[in-house]
């Protein structure tokens, strides 16, 4: 095999990218070749939890996208970060791991995926965690990711309060049994650094010689000979075309908004839509882009009558010692994330929660031309939430056949009726948490949206022109049967192409309850081991 031939070509070294680099290579038997268009993953503000406030504008490791104008959204755009660096999103990310709930995968098996309903997945997941609890029916204590759960607040303990004030139940673990309840998160930290499928999958596979890491390397297009069988890629490595050679499978893992631009600017997409950028259609495939889907979120904000993380580092004095102390013990606000939170159902008549519920000891604004969050100048805390399963439905579409052009993101946020009574029943379930006796006891007034919104009108109107992404694009290159509304089988090979999968956040049929990061992790362990099998027949 020449130097720029590989078995397995993968492009983009995100969440799911680095899983697959890792497992493809771990045998020894297969050279892989992992291509990311971001740089390496160098910075501390990578590995410090509360870094991710200052990549979320950073304009070397973030895309940085916004979507259309949104219709339903007072026709804002919406702000769309996106990791670009070794780790992808999952670099950038607010470290929150949750799976989903039963239901959200076996979704996905009814769909015409068989192999990934919950009891399928399940040992995948487990296979991603090295988790605090140790092993147990729903846990792994042997994974790669260290998955752990800090303390809380005090004034989180209010917010539990309240909520089984409400008739909701105490839930301690969002990743065992059920998902349902209110609690604390887990989130993916190892000894108070940021732990990603980069730092626990990839580095330590970075010393293997048969696996080679390009950065600053953005894959133009698949290329395909006249089968359809994907062959290698055309890629600018700081602007230099190269191309590689996949002698066994090019694997596309760039994510939910550059996956299908990718397969668009190949010459795979819908055939009117390819015409349009004089683009030669290799396979007329008109799923791909559509499907996307994300959560949106909308912040109560509070002030308390006691103090609050806020008072821990509104001022510089306070903002250095919080960094000394998280440089010299790994401890304090620089290495923390929003723990406290919940899945509730926002009416006895709801199957299983509909809303996600987080509870942050800390009320901040993040300017929207970008720059640090600004802490808020009073003891404050906020209560943001988010529907769980939106039945919006949106679309990404490449606006040039060059790769190097934003996608147009069309999210089409708020477009159903479901959806929006979804964002009123979040709005209510706040405010009957603010006004239960134990947070009332701790809050001295609601800040905003305060007065502004005192009916179902007014609590639709603040969410059309408040909220914004909770950053969980997904489902843009779907996985079905149909291959009319999907775009990869059960065993991600894109419909009609051979030699090529897409492993990453697209291939979700619907997207699940909770944050995204852990499923898209465990597609791609599962993913590794089906390329392994079919390498292995
Ligand atoms: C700010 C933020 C906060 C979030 N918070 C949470 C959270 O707390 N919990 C949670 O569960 N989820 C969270 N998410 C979502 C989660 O991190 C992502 O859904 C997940 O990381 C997606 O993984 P992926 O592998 O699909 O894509 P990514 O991790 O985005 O990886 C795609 C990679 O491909 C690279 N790439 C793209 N195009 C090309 C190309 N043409 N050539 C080469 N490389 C390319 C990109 O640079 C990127 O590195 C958050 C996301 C963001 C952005």
């Amino acid at each position: 095999m020449d130097a720029k031939t590989f078995d397995y070509v993968i492009v983009g070294g995100g969440s799911a990218g680095c899983i697959l680099a890792d497992r493809l290579s771990e045998s020894g038997r297969f050279r892989v070749l992992l291509l990311e268009a971001g740089s390496a993953d160098k910075s501390m503000w990578l590995r410090m939890p509360l870094g991710f406030a200052k990549l979320f504008y950073h304009p070397k490791y973030n895309w940085r996208y916004q979507s259309a104008p949104q219709r339903e959204l007072a026709g804002q755009r919406v702000y769309t970060p996106r990791g670009k660096v070794l780790g992808g999103s999952g670099a950038i990310n607010a470290m929150i791991y949750v799976r989903g709930q039963r239901e959200d995968f076996d979704d996905w098996a009814a769909q015409g995926n068989p192999g990934w309903g919950w009891d399928d997945v399940l040992p995948w997941f487990k296979r991603v965690e090295s988790h605090h609890a140790g092993d147990s029916e729903w846990h792994s204590g042997s994974g790669k990711i260290h998955i752990t759960r800090d303390p809380v607040h005090p004034i989180c303990e209010s917010f539990f309060e309240a909520c089984n004030a409400l008739g909701h139940r105490a839930n301690d673990d969002f990743n065992g049994a059920r998902l349902e309840g209110y609690g604390v998160y887990d989130i993916n930290t190892r000894n108070g650094q940021r732990d990603s499928s980069c730092t626990a999958y990839l580095h330590p596979a970075m010393k293997r010689s048969n696996l080679d890491v390009q950065t600053d390397a953005l894959v133009e297009r698949v290329l395909f000979d006249r089968n359809r069988k994907a062959t290698g890629v055309d890629v600018l490595i700081k602007g230099r075309r190269q191309n590689f050679a996949a002698r066994r499978e090019v694997i596309l893992c760039a994510g939910a908004v550059e996956t299908p631009k990718l397969l668009q600017c190949s010459g795979v997409g819908d055939a009117a839509l390819l015409a349009r950028h004089q683009i030669p259609v290799v396979h007329h495939l008109p799923a791909v882009g559509q499907n996307l889907q994300d959560h949106l979120c909308a912040s109560y904000y509070y002030r308390a009558n006691r103090p609050t993380v806020n008072d821990e580092v509104r001022h510089l004095p306070q903002q250095a010692r919080a960094m000394f102390q998280y440089l010299f013990k790994r401890k304090g606000i620089f290495a923390t994330t929003v723990k406290a939170g919940g899945f509730l159902r926002t009416s006895v008549e709801e199957k299983a929660p509909n809303v996600q519920l987080y509870f942050n000891p800390l009320s901040y604004v993040l300017p929207e031309s970008g720059g640090m969050p600004r802490v808020e100048p009073y003891s404050g805390y906020t209560i943001f939430f988010a529907p769980c399963r939106p039945t919006s439905r949106g679309s990404i579409t490449l606006t040039s056949a060059d790769i190097q052009a934003p996608p147009h993101i069309d999210p089409n946020y708020l477009s159903t009726e479901h959806d929006q009574a979804e964002a009123i029943a979040g709005s209510k379930l706040v405010r009957n948490l603010a006004a239960t006796a134990s947070l009332k006891r701790v809050t001295a007034e609601e800040v905003r949206p305060a007065a502004a919104v005192s009916d179902d009108a007014s609590m639709l109107q603040f969410f059309r022109e408040q909220s914004g992404s909770i950053y969980h694009l997904c489902g843009s290159c779907a996985m079905g049967s149909d291959t009319e509304r999907s775009v990869v089988n059960s065993q991600l090979q894109v419909h009609g192409m051979t030699n090529l999968r897409v492993v990453d956040a697209s291939v979700f049929p619907n997207i699940t309850s909770g944050n995204i990061n852990a499923p898209t992790m465990m597609v791609a362990e599962k993913a590794a081991h089906m390329i392994l099998e079919s390498a292995a027949a």
